[in-house]
């Protein structure tokens, strides 16, 4: 072979290496943008995991690591913006019902997710996942960032304390707290920031926020800590993956009985991550703008692939389910576009292995100026959607609301594609043949898949 075949089998790999011109200072700055969104799951899941009876030191040190991989495969691989790290949804399903609820060991349960990422990565190599993408329909396509866009406002509107839980009307209105005051005077930056073109707007907003909450905590530190507030408790630490790590263990295929139990697990780790995953994917990379002339998500095999290995390599580190972050749409919003804005992500989740304690303490309240900005941003994709058009509109609407108020990416997804299907064959059935409209093969088993998923799983 000589060297120009090997360079261009080279460059085939790893598609980030043909990139040109690229805005080196604007990829930096969105995968900054993304990391501080995102930082939060570096305290996040280790107490999540933790309560499966894992160590929480290790779990720090296992959280960045599979995050930062999964960040380097999607950028060398697939060329793409977008961030990966342990999803928030999958590490509670994972802690609460498979182990504390089911009685799973955690090992088990990390066997399940490795399982899962394998089942994952044959589904992409057959060409399953992308066939899938491919064929969901503009309209749903845009509905999915809509709803992406209204879901992360309501993580951020929660974060900030504005949104509270209430018994008798679900949600409700917070008192007017430090950390809405902190919340809400970041956002208005961003705001301001971006009206007069400045960039690097979403990070001067956590920035801003995050030092007030500190100046806060610095003078009450009992009130702030009510309000899940704390200084930086140090500056530098280092723990140990060893109690988590190689812990996959396919003991109990000795037991037949488990073995059940074991498949239903790993089958709802796939549907959650499967449709999470194409749901971020095509959202965040329509309000990115990074769609094909056909509604196409760039490399999305190769995106795809690199979900999948992240999966497999995280549950091997010890963590649960690494997935597409929703918050990759805050750094593609801050200008990202290629690979290199997923490498910074990756950087900084290793830097941040060894700073946890200054990361650990970026609040919700400043994180939420980010995801509320970004969520106004992604709404504005309700106005590609043909809303007037009652078969296209309205499970388009029921997709975006459905992905908030169900409080789940994936759950939005199923209900939305279901009534697609409905909707548009029943009007079929009542229809000339010349009136009918084509609903593709794909979205017709997604959505028998996903009737059965409702009854049954
Ligand atoms: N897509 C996605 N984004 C997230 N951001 C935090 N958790 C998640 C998750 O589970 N899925």
């Amino acid at each position: 072979m000589n060297s120009n075949q090997e360079l261009s089998g080279i460059q085939k790999a790893f598609p980030l290496l043909t990139e040109k011109n690229v805005d080196m200072k604007k990829e930096i700055v969105a995968g900054i943008t993304t990391f501080l969104t995102m930082a939060y799951i570096i305290a996040v899941n280790p107490s999540t995991l933790a309560a499966a009876g894992m160590d929480a030191g290790a779990l720090v040190t296992g959280t960045c690591l599979a995050a930062a991989i999964g960040c380097f495969i999607m950028g060398f691989m697939a060329n793409l913006p977008f961030a990966l790290a342990s999803g928030m949804g999958l590490n509670a399903f994972f802690a609460y019902t498979v182990v504390l609820k089911g009685g799973v060991p955690w090992e088990t349960a990390l066997t399940a997710v490795f399982v899962e990422g394998i089942i994952f990565l044959f589904l992409t190599l057959f060409k399953v996942r992308e066939a899938v993408v491919n064929s969901i329909p503009l309209n749903m396509k845009h509905a999915v960032t809509a709803g992406i866009g209204i879901f992360i406002a309501f993580l951020g509107l929660k974060g900030s304390g504005l949104v509270v839980a209430n018994e008798a009307t679900l949600v409700s209105m917070g008192a007017l707290s430090p950390t809405v005051i902190f919340a809400f005077i970041g956002l208005f930056i961003v705001g301001i920031m971006d009206k007069k073109g400045r960039k690097g707007a979403i990070l001067a907003g956590i920035a801003v926020s995050s030092v007030m909450a500190w100046i806060y905590a610095y003078m009450n530190p009992e009130a702030a800590s009510a309000l899940g507030i704390y200084l930086p408790d140090g500056i530098f630490k280092y723990q140990s993956i060893k109690p988590i790590a190689g812990k996959v263990d396919f003991a109990f295929l000795a037991h037949p009985k488990d073995i059940g139990n074991f498949f239903v697990v790993v089958c709802t780790f796939l549907f959650v991550d499967f449709f999470d995953t194409v749901g971020t994917l095509v959202g965040v990379a329509s309000r990115a703008n990074m769609l094909d002339e056909e509604g196409n998500v760039p490399n999305v095999g190769r995106a795809l692939l690199s979900d999948s290995l992240a999966t497999m390599i995280g549950a091997l580190l010890g963590v649960s389910t690494v997935t597409t972050y929703v918050e990759s749409s805050t750094g593609v919003l801050a200008g990202g576009r290629t690979g290199y804005t997923a490498i910074t992500v990756g950087v900084l989740f290793l830097v941040a292995m060894f700073f946890s304690p200054i990361f650990i303490a970026i609040p919700a309240c400043a994180t939420a100026p980010a995801l509320i900005y970004v969520g106004y941003l992604m709404i504005s994709s309700m106005h590609e959607i043909d809303i007037h058009n009652v078969t296209e509109g309205l499970p388009a609407f029921i997709t975006v609301i459905s992905m908030a108020l169900t409080y789940s990416i994936g759950d939005g997804l199923t209900i939305g594609i279901l009534s697609y299907v409905i909707i548009n064959l029943l009007y079929n059935l009542f229809s000339k043949p010349e009136d009918r409209k084509h609903v593709s093969a794909v979205m017709i088993v997604l959505g028998i898949l996903f009737l059965v998923k409702l009854l049954f799983l």
